[in-house]
């Protein structure tokens, strides 16, 4: 990671016992939104406006990929972005998506349907993740691809349309196959058994698309081509996690995060926590960029263990790591199922997971893809350097552990919190939090 990150983050933070947390935050904008935002712009005709674009080195990537792709992409001083898209030309370089496999995953789909030739590179942990689920579907329309970790070649070209069963409930590769459909001849459908987060179908609706979506069967229509719009993004729930949990387990604390998006396919970490006893309240609920939005307020409860079904992972799956830290503070024990998913992530963050709970002294487990927590009815001990792997959840998981355990928790690499919430330190530092 690059020096200016490291001397914005510090490769290591510490996060001490504090609160109690109150005050009124806001969160940056939804990561999912923002990729869609950028590329849907640029496959448009004429001016897309974006207001509230994540400006994280993952998305900002993103950005970076849709403008060498040949869109004019810009970012006036208001803060909103604005891109005009274009026919998409083959890159003078490699397209680099960093540490984002949507970013990576989303445009091989969109640059498929393209008669280029486009190589995808990215660092050391997007370059161990598996790129073939994409990579099969966007053969089977017939693309060409070389590689099946990065550096990954796509050969675009004619598509035709295909029909596929979407098994690990992943939004990526919906949306790959999505975007390539949208140059692609023929019937594009996707079936969804366990549902994925849908922003990808509402937006491409919002920019014209014909898109049906029915009892976890998403089609495409006759008109596929998009027409500009303007897109306003909500506040992501998975950043919103952190401060959420954070006033829960801290006796005495009263956040309010405004503008959360609580698409319900992406609530599944409030249902949960409110099952788990947690108080959280939904207020002034809304609609914002086509999406349900709400500010939530969360109060200090006393949480109890439950058990999470594997039915739920699709609308949580970037939640586990800071659910596995309230769980930890939760009276029993707690059973998440069918956590396969988290071992492809930016890390194996089933195994982050556990050897940060057990560093804290905390007892937790896996049983094949369950991941099991044995909560202790309040705080732990803390007082360990925590091991994130280059991995931003992991790194703001184990920060909101120290502010709560007995004892400070460091952990080694938070450089990467800047993909996907680069303002995690100081807004947790305004409702109280000690991070240094
Ligand atoms: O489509 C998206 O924006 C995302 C889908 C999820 O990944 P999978 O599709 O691999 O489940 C999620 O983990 C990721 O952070 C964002
Ligand atoms: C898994 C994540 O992102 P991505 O797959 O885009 O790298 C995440 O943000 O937790």
């Amino acid at each position: 990671m690059s020096t200016v990150l490291e001397a914005t983050f510090g490769p290591r933070l510490t996060g001490s016992r504090s609160g109690p947390f109150s005050g009124f935050i806001g969160v940056p904008g939804d990561k999912s939104m923002s990729h869609r935002a950028l590329i849907f712009g640029g496959l448009a005709n004429g001016l897309t406006r974006i207001r509230g674009l994540l400006e994280g080195d993952d998305v900002l990537r993103t950005a970076d990929a849709v403008r060498a792709l040949g869109a004019q992409v810009e970012r006036a001083d208001s803060g909103e972005w604005t891109v005009r898209g274009a026919e998409w030309q083959a890159p003078a370089e490699p397209i680099d998506c960093a540490n984002s496999g949507t970013g990576a995953r989303l445009l091989m789909g969109a640059v498929a349907g393209f008669p280029i030739d486009v190589t995808f590179t990215g660092d050391a942990s997007l370059s161990g993740r598996p790129m073939e689920r994409v990579l099969g579907p966007l053969r089977s329309m017939g693309a060409r691809t070389e590689g099946s970790t990065l550096p990954v070649t796509i050969r675009g070209g004619r598509l035709h349309g295909m029909h596929f069963v979407n098994e690990k409930a992943s939004a990526q590769v919906k949306s790959a196959i999505l975007l390539a459909g949208l140059r692609a001849e023929g019937d594009v459908v996707v079936i969804e058994p366990r549902l994925s987060r849908d922003h990808t179908e509402n937006m491409l609706r919002a920019f014209g698309c014909d898109v049906t979506s029915e009892d976890g069967v998403i089609s495409l229509g006759e008109r596929r081509s998009l027409t500009a719009t303007d897109v306003a993004i909500p506040g992501d729930p998975s950043s919103a996690a952190f401060p959420i949990v954070a006033s829960l387990i801290v006796p005495g604390s009263q956040v309010t995060v405004r503008n959360v998006m609580v698409n319900p396919l992406r609530a599944g970490l409030f249902t949960t926590l409110q099952e788990m006893g947690a108080d959280l309240r939904f207020v002034d609920e809304r609609r914002e960029g086509g999406e349900p939005v709400a500010d939530i307020v969360a109060t200090a409860s006393a949480l109890r263990g439950v058990e999470v079904p594997a039915s739920r992972a699709p609308s949580m799956i970037d939640e586990y790591p800071i659910l596995a830290v309230a769980a930890a503070f939760a009276q029993g024990r707690t059973v998440m199922r069918g956590l396969s998913e988290l071992r492809v992530k930016e890390s194996d963050r089933l195994a982050a997971v556990i050897a940060g709970l057990q560093a804290c002294g905390v007892d937790a487990w896996d049983e094949g893809d369950d991941l099991i927590v044995e909560g202790l009815g309040g705080p732990p001990r803390g007082g360990a350097d925590v091991q994130a792997h280059h991995d931003h959840r992991i790194a703001m998981s184990f920060l909101v552990m120290g502010l709560a355990a007995q004892k400070a928790v460091t952990v080694d690499s938070a450089d990467m919190i800047a993909t996907s919430f680069p303002d995690f330190t100081p807004l947790m530092r305004s409702i109280g939090g000690s991070i240094q």
